[in-house]
């Protein structure tokens, strides 16, 4: 998928909100999108997820399955949390029931039967988090993710995105709270003056008395083997799936969990 030079504004006779904005987004990137209060982040994911059109050029090749989670979740609808996700399953094309995973996964099922308009703000966020995710998104948009949700729930943040990422899927994320830590491996991009600056991965930092190890472990266990990792006081720093960069067809390919032992029990 691509931003085409992209030019938007909010109405007519405005100054450019965005312009020229020119970038690749490849299958199993994650992309955090970095810049000031107001530079135009929330605006150029809506552009990427399609919410907004652009005024010149164009986003091509956008994929068939966005999950798109706004800053701010619109509560105001007329629906349960269990009734409007099992409803916008079936807008997806699933049965309702695919909903009740992402109920559970998120910790919505005590307030599976509260109105939407009842939730507190984390608690709808965490709705708008499962309707992105019923169906496994080509290209998942994250407008700060982070606000507003409890400590466990921003712990899920990072492995979902590596399980989008790892199924071939892109993730874009904006982040001004300096979470993006958690995002080891992710493509830079900052919003500033209108337009957008493109960077790739920083290098990863290591301190002087550590190395960095690489290990490959079988896709449907790369989930526990991260997790048995970090609870051993390793750094996992990067996820990196090959085989979904490269769109080759699903095999026993293996995923390789880049860690480094900190020897400070981090
Ligand atoms: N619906 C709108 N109508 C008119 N102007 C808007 C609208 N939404 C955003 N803007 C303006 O466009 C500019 C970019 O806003 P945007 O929300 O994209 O920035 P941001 O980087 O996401 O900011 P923040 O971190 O505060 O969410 C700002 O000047 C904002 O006031």
């Amino acid at each position: 998928m691509r931003f085409d030079d992209v030019w938007f504004r909010y109405a007519r006779r405005a100054p450019w909100t965005l312009h020229q904005v020119g970038a690749t987004l490849e299958p199993g990137q994650t992309i955090v999108v970095l810049g000031r209060n107001g530079a135009g982040k929330s605006t150029l994911l809506q552009l990427a997820a399609g919410v907004l059109r652009p005024a010149r050029g164009a986003v091509r090749d956008r994929p068939a399955v966005v999950g798109w989670v706004p800053e701010r979740f619109p509560a105001s609808q007329p629906f349960t949390t269990v009734g409007y996700l099992r409803a916008m399953a079936e807008v997806r094309g699933l049965p309702p029931t695919a909903a009740d995973p992402w109920i559970d996964r998120l910790g919505l099922t005590p307030h599976a039967g509260t109105p939407l308009a009842d939730l507190s703000k984390g608690t709808a966020q965490k709705v708008g988090l499962a309707q992105a995710l019923l169906a496994p998104p080509g290209l998942l948009v994250l407008d700060e993710p982070w606000e507003g949700l409890d400590a466990p729930s921003r712990e899920l943040i990072p492995r979902i995105v590596a399980e989008v990422t790892d199924g071939g899927g892109t993730v874009l994320v904006s982040d001004h709270r300096g979470e993006i830590a958690n995002l080891p491996g992710a493509h830079h991009w900052t919003v500033a003056d209108g337009t957008l600056h493109v960077a790739p991965p920083p290098d990863i930092a290591t301190d002087a008395d550590e190395v960095v190890v690489e290990i490959a472990v079988p896709r449907q266990e790369a989930a526990a083997a991260v997790d048995r990792l970090r609870a051993a006081g390793h750094r996992v720093l990067r996820i990196r799936d090959t085989s979904a960069v490269r769109r080759e067809p699903p095999a026993p390919q293996h995923p390789a969990v880049v860690s480094e032992k900190t020897g400070e029990g981090r």
